[in-house]
């Protein structure tokens, strides 16, 4: 039998891994300080914290838009700090990213939205519906009705509820056909309603297609109903690090307990 060299195929279903890293802006205290943590494939992970405490750093490294200071960052094989830009725009391809404004384009389409999810793996850009290949189009109209959105897929974005941009935007990452999906407080735009809506969602995608979620939250509620793991962050490091399951309330909510609290220590 041929031997498994794909580079992503750790031994232990790893496919994000930070060992150790900081990250320093300037000479303010670091935004991520000696953070080490493993997500495995097929894993929803959660990161809870106050504002500013490196949850969207954290997500950045792991698409090679940020790189650490020192320490490791190894996605789907790639060491995220000594990668090529080549390397990098490669990974970027594998790692969808949704983030907490949607970032559509309002007067376009909700159709030609979710076909930009399809810009990295194309040749030239593509200014117009009619220039992207049909089998994009035809991708993008499943995504859409996966999500519910079919119907809409004519309207401009920027007539469409929060909520239904935000399932467009998942739509648009899910084009690209990601390994990983990173959220940035995919939710806290929104309404109760529609924000369960789009967690679901991102649990269903999760679930379906083995998909490793990495995604930011503020609402515990909603962290401990579908993540599979927390990982509370506190001025840049790791204070938790626990399965949903069996966690309550409380010991997460310790996650946002001033400095000098306690909180629940990282798992080993
Ligand atoms: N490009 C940057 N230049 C300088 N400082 C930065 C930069 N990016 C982040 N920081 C700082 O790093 C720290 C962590 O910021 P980060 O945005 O990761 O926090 P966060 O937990 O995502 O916050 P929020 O919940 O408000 O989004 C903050 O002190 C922030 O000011």
């Amino acid at each position: 039998m041929e031997p498994d060299t794909r580079p992503e195929a750790a031994a232990d279903g790893a496919v994000v891994e930070f060992d150790a890293v900081t990250k320093s802006f300037g000479a303010d205290a670091p935004a991520l300080d000696e953070v080490s943590l493993t997500a495995r494939a097929g894993e929803v992970v959660v990161l809870l914290g106050l504002s500013g405490s490196g949850k969207s750093t954290l997500l950045r490294h792991v698409d090679g838009l940020q790189a650490p200071t020192s320490g490791r960052v190894r996605v789907l094989g790639t060491d995220v700090g000594a990668a090529s830009s080549r390397e990098l725009r490669r990974l970027r391809r594998r790692v969808g990213f949704v983030f907490q404004q949607f970032h559509l384009v309002g007067p376009l389409t909700v159709l030609e939205n979710a076909c930009h999810g399809a810009l990295g793996g194309l040749r030239a850009p593509r200014l117009g519906l009619p220039l992207y290949p049909r089998s994009v189009r035809r991708a993008a109209l499943e995504q859409l009705d996966r999500v519910g959105l079919a119907d809409r897929a004519f309207q401009r974005a920027d007539t469409l509820s929060g909520g239904q941009q935000q399932r467009v935007a998942v739509a648009r990452a899910l084009l690209q056909r990601p390994e990983i999906l990173l959220a940035d407080e995919p939710v806290a735009s929104l309404d109760p309603e529609s924000a369960h809506q789009v967690m679901e969602l991102i649990r269903a995608v999760a679930a379906e297609e083995r998909l490793t979620v990495l995604c930011s939250l503020h609402q515990v509620d909603l962290a401990l109903s579908w993540g599979d793991r927390v990982v509370g962050l506190r001025s840049g490091r790791v204070v938790m690090d626990a399965p949903t399951a069996g966690l309550g309330r409380d010991d997460a909510m310790a996650v946002y307990s001033r400095v000098g609290a306690p909180a629940p220590a990282p798992a080993a």
